[in-house]
């Protein structure tokens, strides 16, 4: 039986994606720091495969070495890793954002990625018949945007990293693809607005985001190509969402 490490199964991609593999009859390990939602992860999808839940916090190197390194046999060897937890804060222009927000993107976003990768890999390395390192990169690594500043050169890191891993993992059968989704309607707006539910409501009001099951298949899709397949970077935006033209400074007239 195939299995799947999640972080970041409490919610929005994560949670769907939980959902997703265990419709297929992978095992799952979910991870999050919210565990009564891991809790009711766990009863609702091991009525149909193995569920496995870590509370645990990315950023705590020591907990992730800890946790993966004492995963149950049943879950061994790894097939899929999906590196999933993150967020965004901050909205505001760089100048009026409190240093502890871009503190926390960075250690979450990137430390914690590279922490849970680190300690995933041998556990993937050992899977005979390949393995897939998923990240969850964004658009807004990509693509700038006012109010994106750490969170899209965190997303920019996710993509280098994952191409890097790429260099070295030649060889081994592992893979690892950078699934960079655009607008796509899950808490992230709440967090990123600290609980502002209706600045969360209004981003997505009027038009048709991405929905959590969206990337959850296309993480699915990714996780069961071909082993000889590597998809690099997969980047997907709703049809209703495009760039913007550059913004000029002029002076008055
Ligand atoms: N929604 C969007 O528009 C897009 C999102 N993304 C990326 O996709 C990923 C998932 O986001 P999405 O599902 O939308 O957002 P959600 O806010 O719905 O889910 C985020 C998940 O990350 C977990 N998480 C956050 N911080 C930590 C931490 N320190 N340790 C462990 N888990 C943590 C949360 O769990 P808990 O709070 O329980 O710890 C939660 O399960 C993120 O990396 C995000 O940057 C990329 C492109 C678009
Ligand atoms: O990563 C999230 C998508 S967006 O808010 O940067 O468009």
């Amino acid at each position: 039986m195939p299995s799947v490490l999640i972080t970041g199964a409490t919610s929005g991609f994560g949670k769907a994606a939980a959902q997703r593999f265990a419709q297929s009859g992978w095992s799952l390990i979910l991870t999050g720091r919210r565990e009564e939602r891991l809790k009711a992860l766990e009863e609702e999808l091991s009525k149909q495969v193995p569920v496995l839940t870590l509370t645990l916090d990315v950023r705590d190197s020591d907990a992730v070495t800890k946790a993966l390194g004492e995963l149950p046999e049943q879950f061994l060897p790894l097939t899929c890793l999906i590196n999933n937890a993150g967020l965004a804060l901050a909205p505001e222009p760089a100048q009026k954002v409190d240093l502890k927000d871009w503190h926390t993107m960075i250690d979450t976003n990137i430390t914690g990625l590279v922490n849970v990768t680190h300690a995933a890999l041998p556990l993937l390395l050992a899977n005979d018949e390949g393995a897939s390192i998923l990240n969850l990169g964004s658009v807004a690594g990509q693509w700038p945007y006012p109010g994106g500043h750490v969170y899209g050169a965190s997303k920019a890191f996710v993509q280098q990293f994952s191409y890097n891993l790429r260099c070295d993992l030649l060889g081994t059968g592992v893979r690892v693809t950078d699934l960079a989704p655009g607008m796509a309607e899950t808490e992230f707006t709440l967090v990123r607005t600290k609980g502002n539910q209706e600045a969360s409501d209004a981003l997505y009001r009027g038009t048709t985001p991405l929905q959590a099951e969206d990337i959850a298949e296309q993480l699915y899709y990714l996780a069961t190509l071909p082993a000889h397949i590597n998809i690099n970077r997969l980047e997907i935006m709703p049809v209703r969402q495009a760039w913007s033209p550059f913004n000029i400074n002029r002076d008055p007239e």
